[in-house]
């Protein structure tokens, strides 16, 4: 079965890449009858999905562009190489987009012009039962976005520990209940595993006991699982330091996030990078010699009422849009930010990699 997804702000995020004038406050008067220059350039498409931003960007982009796509996710490769055969401006890469700048080098590509990240999962990903995600729907207790590796959810949950669980349900999950939760989960795989989602989601529905209105009460616990077994955040800190490495000055970074730890990332590094010397004062990880600012942020723009009326999908996304300056990253600096980028995210703790 075809699953489809409805992109979210795809106007406003392929604008911030390629029109000269987004996010200025006067625009220059278009060229009567003219039709938009197409962008010269390397781009990046960091969350291919089934690439309905990408499609878009390739229509604004000159026939010597280049798009290279990535996705963890092996069935959104697919409809990548799909495009890929009709479309030889497109790159391939199956992986996170935390690892852009040693793919890129791979690629012998150095420099790119524009980075666009649509965080988080698609809806076929959600829609698909066998995917996991859904507490609506029964199916196997997976979650992973590359089903190719990794440990599923039901492989982490009959092994994690009370307390590193409620720490990840209480994090990623902003969980009033994750203590609650946490030993329940381990009482109960005592008896019986769990291995479908309906079994948590019943599980934690047992335990939740004020209800927000309108939301299932495992809709926290799953969205923390869901970014521990994917390391969304860290992919996150990664390539957020990563696009100060390898975007050209003048190179745009948008980023679509939808929930409040993902987008406060976001917004703290374009603020760390458009305003070092206060970054410095409040996360002393940077280089003494603070350069000048590494981005300029260029706003952030949310989905209309009618947008949101129309796709659910949308009413929490928030599009933040920024340009790398001419100045140079000192040494070391993008590792400086992976760290603070991981003390802004609180998950140095949790993270599968920082315990490595
Ligand atoms: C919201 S969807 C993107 C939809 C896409 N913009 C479109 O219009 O079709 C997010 C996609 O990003 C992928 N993804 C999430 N985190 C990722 C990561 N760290 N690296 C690569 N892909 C990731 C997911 O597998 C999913 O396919």
């Amino acid at each position: 079965m075809e699953f489809l997804h409805r992109s979210v702000l795809l106007e406003p995020t392929v604008n911030a890449l390629v029109d000269p004038d987004f996010g200025a406050k006067r625009k220059r008067e278009p060229a009567t009858g003219m039709p938009p220059a197409l962008a010269e350039g390397v781009f990046v498409d960091g969350t291919f999905g089934r690439g309905g931003h990408s499609r878009l960007l390739l229509s604004r982009l000159s026939a010597q562009a280049r798009l290279v796509v990535f996705d963890k996710d092996p069935q959104a490769i697919e409809a990548a190489h799909a495009l890929q055969r009709e479309d030889a401006r497109v790159m391939v890469v199956h992986g996170g987009f935390g690892s852009m700048p040693q793919e890129l080098e791979r690629l012998g590509l150095e420099k790119v012009d524009g980075v666009m990240l649509d965080l988080g999962f698609s809806s076929p990903q959600i829609d698909d039962a066998s995917r996991g995600f859904s507490f609506m729907r029964e199916g196997p207790l997976d979650m992973r976005m590359d089903t190719s590796s990794g440990l599923t959810a039901a492989q982490w949950l009959a092994q994690v520990s009370v307390e590193e669980l409620k720490e990840v349900i209480a994090k990623y999950g902003e969980e009033r209940f994750a203590f609650q939760i946490a030993k329940a989960v381990v009482a109960r795989r005592e008896s019986r595993p769990l291995r479908t989602t309906l079994d948590l989601a019943e599980l934690v529905a047992s335990v939740v006991r004020t209800r927000e209105k309108g939301q299932h009460p495992a809709t926290r616990t799953f969205q923390a699982i869901r970014i521990h077994i994917n390391e969304e955040l860290e992919e996150l800190a990664l390539a957020l330091a990563a696009v100060l490495k390898v975007l050209a000055p003048g190179g745009r970074l948008a980023v679509i996030s939808f929930h409040s730890l993902e987008d406060r990332m976001v917004k703290q590094c374009i603020a760390a990078a458009a305003k070092p010397a206060e970054a410095q004062a409040r996360l002393p990880i940077f280089e003494k010699d603070m350069p000048q600012p590494i981005l300029r942020s260029l706003g952030r723009i949310l989905p209309t009422a009618e947008q949101a009326a129309d796709n659910v999908r949308a009413r929490s996304a928030v599009l933040r849009v920024a340009e790398r300056t001419a100045t140079p990253l000192p040494k070391d600096q993008g590792a400086s930010f992976v760290t603070a980028m991981r003390l802004v995210s609180g998950q140095a703790a949790t993270s599968k990699r920082g315990r490595r």
